[in-house]
């Protein structure tokens, strides 16, 4: 059976006369990664804020593990942790201290020092975090987030700042936390870093969630292609069509695959007809690809 840790229905937000959320609603399984992902300026940390109960929101309801969360109400909150645009730090306290500052009374060194050590902190920990880089701050502000191990956490950004190394450590620790059933709701603008991490998308544009999806569905529906570079591109296209093989129009000899076509028998027939091929290769969208055509259609039906 699943679960839902995190409700938000309907909920709408305004700044002033801005209105920023729309009648936002979508839920979350414990246990899964979500990515919320959108243009500059969609929503996104407004939705993470709200969740976090930090401003009053005139229409709607958010619930974590079945608590309703609001400025004055927020018990659920000592269940999750979060980064939020900047980790909010101390120039003068070192690593270790904000570690020590803000973990539980049930959090034992063990376990703040093995975050330290899967996102490779040791060298600075002990230094006060004011000649830390950026890289290590938002590293601080993560290990911070998962201090406690918390049900929910909340990731606005993770990826800031972060080196190729970090990004993997990152990726390895958050996975090992799901593993064991904690939830994330991480943003990023990085997509192929989260592709590789998420188990749902949920897309915000413009305030309005456009679209809910799991990963699995998102890729078994997207477009796969067979993308030949050969001697003689035009006659090549030419011979696959005159033998039913479906083109995609994004150019050169791509030909999409349906399950049934062969490329040994693609191939031959190209090879028979004397076209000499230098390079074949399978073709998938990734999540840009997938993400900038869902923004496409979605700004298509505004504009109409
Ligand atoms: N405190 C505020 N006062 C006024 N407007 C705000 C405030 N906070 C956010 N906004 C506006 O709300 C909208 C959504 O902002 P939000 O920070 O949630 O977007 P985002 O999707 O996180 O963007 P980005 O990817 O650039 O971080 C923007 O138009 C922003 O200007």
């Amino acid at each position: 059976m699943t679960t839902s840790i995190l409700d938000i229905e309907h909920l709408s937000k305004s700044f002033g006369h801005k209105q920023v959320l729309k009648d936002v609603s979508f839920g979350v399984q414990a246990g899964h990664i979500i990515g919320l992902v959108g243009p500059n300026g969609a929503g996104k940390s407004t939705i993470m804020k709200a969740i976090l109960g930090l401003f009053n929101y005139p229409e709607g309801k958010i619930m974590v593990d079945g608590e309703v969360v609001s400025p004055t109400s927020h018990q659920s909150m000592d269940e999750v942790g979060a980064l939020i645009e900047y980790p909010g730090i101390y120039p003068f306290l070192t690593g270790y201290q904000h570690l020590h500052l803000f973990s539980k009374k049930t959090t034992s060194d063990t376990q703040v020092m093995d975050i330290v050590r899967k996102l490779r902190m040791d060298a600075y920990i002990n230094r006060k975090a004011k000649t830390y880089s950026l890289g290590m701050k938002q590293k601080l502000g993560i290990a911070l987030a998962l201090v406690n191990n918390p049900r929910l956490v909340i990731l606005d950004e993770p990826m800031n700042g972060l080196d190729p190394q970090s990004n993997k450590d990152l990726r390895n620790l958050i996975l090992s936390y799901a593993r064991s059933g904690t939830t994330f709701l991480i943003s990023s603008h990085i997509l192929s870093e989260l592709e590789k991490l998420i188990d749902d998308i949920v897309v915000i544009d413009q305030g309005q969630i456009v679209y809910t999806q799991s990963m699995v569905t998102l890729e078994s529906g997207s477009k796969k292609l067979l993308a030949f570079k050969t001697s003689d591109d035009v006659k090549a296209s030419h011979i696959l069509a005159q033998h039913g093989y479906q083109l995609d129009k994004s150019g050169g000899v791509s030909v999409i695959e349906n399950g049934q076509n062969q490329m040994a028998d693609m191939i031959n027939l190209l090879t028979g007809n004397g076209i000499n091929i230098e390079d074949v290769q399978h073709v998938h969208n990734d999540l840009e690809t997938i993400l900038l055509n869902l923004l496409k259609d979605d700004q298509v039906k505004g504009s109409k």
